[in-house]
C-alpha cells in the first residue's frame, strides 16, 4: 500500500473497535453513548461467536430435550407426553435463533446506535491505525483519536492427536450448526462444550460417546461433574473419563475410529472440544511488539499492559470466556474510553464505574446439562488456595420442599462457600434440574459482601426452590444476639 495509492480510503475517528461480537458491540454503544464517532470492524457476522455458532444455536439445541424430560418427570403431564422430539423442529428453531446465520437484524441494531461498520478484516498497522481488508480485496486505514478496541473472540482449538486433522473433525462451530443429527458421535473434551454437546445431541437421538482425558467440569467443585456425569449416563452418553486420545482415522466409507485408552470408539462425526485460543493470529500484533496468537493481557480497565491507547475485552483478554462478563467488561471499558477521551472524572478503585472488578471475585456461569450446574465465585479448593479460613455448607436440593413440587425424584445438591472470618460468601454452587436461575442471588450477596446475618432476613418464598437459601443458612447456624450484623 502506498501513500498515494487512491483505492485506499483514509478515515479518521475516535475510537476503532475491531470485532463485533457481542463485546465489540457493547464497547462501541458505550463510547457512541459516550460522545464518541466510532466504527466496528467485522470479517464474519455482525453478532459474532455467540450469536451464530456458541451461546444462542446451543441453547436451542438443548432446551426441546429439557423441556420434554421436565415434563416426563411430573406425573399427570409425562401421560400426555405420547412421542419423541420432533427434531427437525428442534433445528429450525435453532435457525430462527441464528437468523439462518444472516446478520441483518445485527447490522440494524449497529445502524439504530449510530455505530458504523466496515466490513473485512482488521488489523493493527500502527499506533491508534487499524488497516482493514474488506471483502473485495479494497484498504480502508482507520486512525483513531482516541483508542483501539481488540474484540476479536477466540476460537476451537485442535490438539495434535494424530489424524485428527485429516480426519475431518468437527469443533463447536460444526456441531452447532449442523443441519443433520449424527447416527453415532464422539466427543473429545470433558468441558462445558463437550458436556452440553453430549447432552444436545443424546436428546436428539444420537449415539454419543463422551471423552475426557480427565473428570468433568474440572474447575468446578468435583460434585458438579459428578451429578452431569451421571445425567449424561442416564440419557444413553458412554462416558470415558480419564482417557487419553491416541489418534482419529476416518476411512473411505465415511466412518472415523477413535484409538483411546480405554479402546476404539466407531463414529460418524467427532467434535473436538478441547479449549479455545485467542483470536489475535493474524491482527498485526507484531507491528506493535506484541506476539501473534497471544492473550492480550489487560488491567481492570481493559487496558492492554503497556499501552495508553489499546484496550482488549471478552474472549481475547482471557478474563472470562463468557458473553455476560465479556458485555460487563465492554461497559466498563467503552465508559473509560469516554472518560479518558473528554478529560471526565474515572472511577478506577475495586468496584468503580471504570474497571471490571468482579473479574476477580464473582463470575456466574451455567452449565445447560441435566443436571444443569450453576456456579459463582470461588470453589472450595480455590478458596483454600488462596488462603481464606473457609467454612462449607452442603445441601441436597432434592429435600427442598419446591423442588420436590417441580418434578419427582428431583436430584441436585447446593454448595455454599463461606469466608469464616468476614462470615460472607466466596462462591456457590448449585447441581439440579433448572437451577440456572438461583444463581443470581448468590452472585449479588457476593458482589454486596452481605453477611450471612443479614441474609437470614431474605426469606425465600415457599414453596419455591430458592428455599434452598433457607436450608444452606440454616446448615451455617443462626447467629447468636449481639453477632449479626
Ligand atoms: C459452543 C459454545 C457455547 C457457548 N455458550 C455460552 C453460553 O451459553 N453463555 C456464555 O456466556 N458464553 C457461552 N460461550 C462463550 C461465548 O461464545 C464467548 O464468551 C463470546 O462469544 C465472546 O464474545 P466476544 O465478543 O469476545 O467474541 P466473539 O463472539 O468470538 O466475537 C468476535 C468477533 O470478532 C470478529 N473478528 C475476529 N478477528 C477479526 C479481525 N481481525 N477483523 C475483524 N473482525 C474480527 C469475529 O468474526 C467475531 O465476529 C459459548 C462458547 C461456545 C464455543
Ligand atoms: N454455558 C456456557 O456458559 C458455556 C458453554 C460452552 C462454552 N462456554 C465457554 O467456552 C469456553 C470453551 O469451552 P470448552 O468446553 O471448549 O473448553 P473447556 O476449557 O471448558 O474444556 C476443555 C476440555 O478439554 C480438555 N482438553 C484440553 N486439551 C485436551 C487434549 N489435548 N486432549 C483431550 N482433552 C483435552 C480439558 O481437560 C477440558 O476438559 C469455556 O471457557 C466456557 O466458559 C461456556
Amino acid at each position: 500500500m502506498s501513500e498515494n495509492d487512491s483505492n485506499v480510503i483514509r478515515r479518521e475517528v475516535d475510537v476503532v473497535v475491531i470485532g463485533a461480537g457481542p463485546v465489540g458491540e457493547n464497547v462501541a454503544d458505550r463510547t457512541v453513548r459516550g460522545g464518541l464517532e466510532t466504527v466496528i470492524v467485522e470479517r464474519e457476522l455482525v453478532g459474532g461467536e455467540c450469536s451464530y455458532w456458541a451461546c444462542m444455536p446451543s441453547k436451542a439445541l438443548l432446551r426441546s430435550g429439557q423441556a420434554l424430560r421436565a415434563a416426563r418427570a411430573v406425573p399427570g403431564a409425562a401421560e400426555a407426553i405420547t412421542g419423541e422430539l420432533d427434531v427437525p423442529a428442534v433445528l429450525a428453531r435453532r435457525d430462527s435463533f441464528t437468523s439462518g446465520w444472516d446478520d441483518a437484524g445485527q447490522v440494524r441494531w449497529l445502524e439504530g446506535a449510530n455505530i458504523d461498520l466496515v466490513r473485512g478484516h482488521g488489523r493493527l498497522s500502527g499506533e491508534r491505525e487499524v488497516t482493514v481488508t474488506g471483502p473485495n480485496g479494497e484498504l480502508t486505514v482507520l486512525s483513531a483519536r482516541h483508542a483501539v478496541v481488540v474484540a476479536t473472540g477466540s476460537t476451537a482449538t485442535i490438539p495434535g492427536i494424530p489424524g485428527a486433522a485429516e480426519s475431518g473433525v468437527w469443533t463447536s462451530r460444526e456441531i452447532t450448526a449442523t443441519k443433520r443429527v449424527p447416527e453415532r458421535l464422539a466427543i473429545i473434551g470433558g468441558g462445558v462444550v463437550g458436556t452440553e454437546m453430549a447432552t444436545a445431541f443424546a436428546s436428539l437421538g444420537s449415539n454419543v460417546t463422551l471423552i475426557a482425558r480427565g473428570t468433568l467440569l474440572a474447575g468446578l467443585e468435583d460434585f458438579a461433574g459428578e451429578y452431569v456425569s451421571d445425567g449424561l449416563k442416564e440419557l444413553g452418553v458412554s462416558v470415558h473419563t480419564g482417557t487419553t486420545t491416541d489418534r482419529i482415522e476416518r476411512a473411505s466409507t465415511g466412518e472415523v475410529t477413535v484409538s483411546t485408552s480405554a479402546g476404539e470408539v466407531h463414529a460418524d462425526e467427532v467434535v473436538i472440544a478441547t479449549g479455545r485460543g485467542a483470536h489475535t493470529r493474524d491482527l498485526g500484533l507484531d507491528t506493535l511488539g506484541l506476539t501473534p496468537g497471544d492473550w492480550l493481557s489487560v488491567d481492570d480497565s481493559m487496558l492492554v499492559d503497556g499501552f495508553d491507547w489499546l484496550y482488549a475485552v471478552g474472549d481475547v483478554n482471557h478474563r472470562a470466556l463468557l458473553t455476560h462478563q465479556g458485555k460487563y467488561q465492554a461497559r466498563a471499558a467503552g465508559d473509560v474510553i469516554a472518560a479518558r477521551a473528554t478529560g471526565s472524572a474515572l472511577e478506577l478503585a475495586p468496584w468503580g464505574a471504570h474497571v471490571a472488578t468482579a473479574d476477580h471475585a464473582a463470575v456466574p456461569q451455567v452449565v445447560f446439562t441435566d443436571p444443569e450446574v450453576a456456579a459463582v465465585g470461588l470453589t472450595e479448593a480455590a478458596a483454600r488456595d488462596a488462603g481464606y479460613d473457609v467454612r462449607v455448607v452442603d445441601y441436597n436440593l432434592g429435600w427442598v420442599a419446591g423442588a420436590s413440587l417441580q418434578r419427582d425424584n428431583y436430584r441436585g445438591k447446593a454448595r455454599l462457600v463461606i469466608d469464616a472470618n468476614r462470615e460472607v460468601i466466596l462462591g456457590a454452587t448449585f447441581v439440579g434440574p433448572e437451577v440456572a436461575e438461583l444463581v443470581h442471588t448468590a452472585t449479588t450477596a457476593i458482589v454486596g459482601e452481605v453477611s450471612i446475618g443479614r441474609l437470614w432476613h431474605a426469606v425465600p418464598s415457599y414453596p419455591t426452590v430458592s428455599e434452598i437459601w433457607l436450608r444452606l443458612l440454616e446448615e451455617y447456624g443462626r447467629p447468636r444476639v449481639g453477632e449479626s450484623r
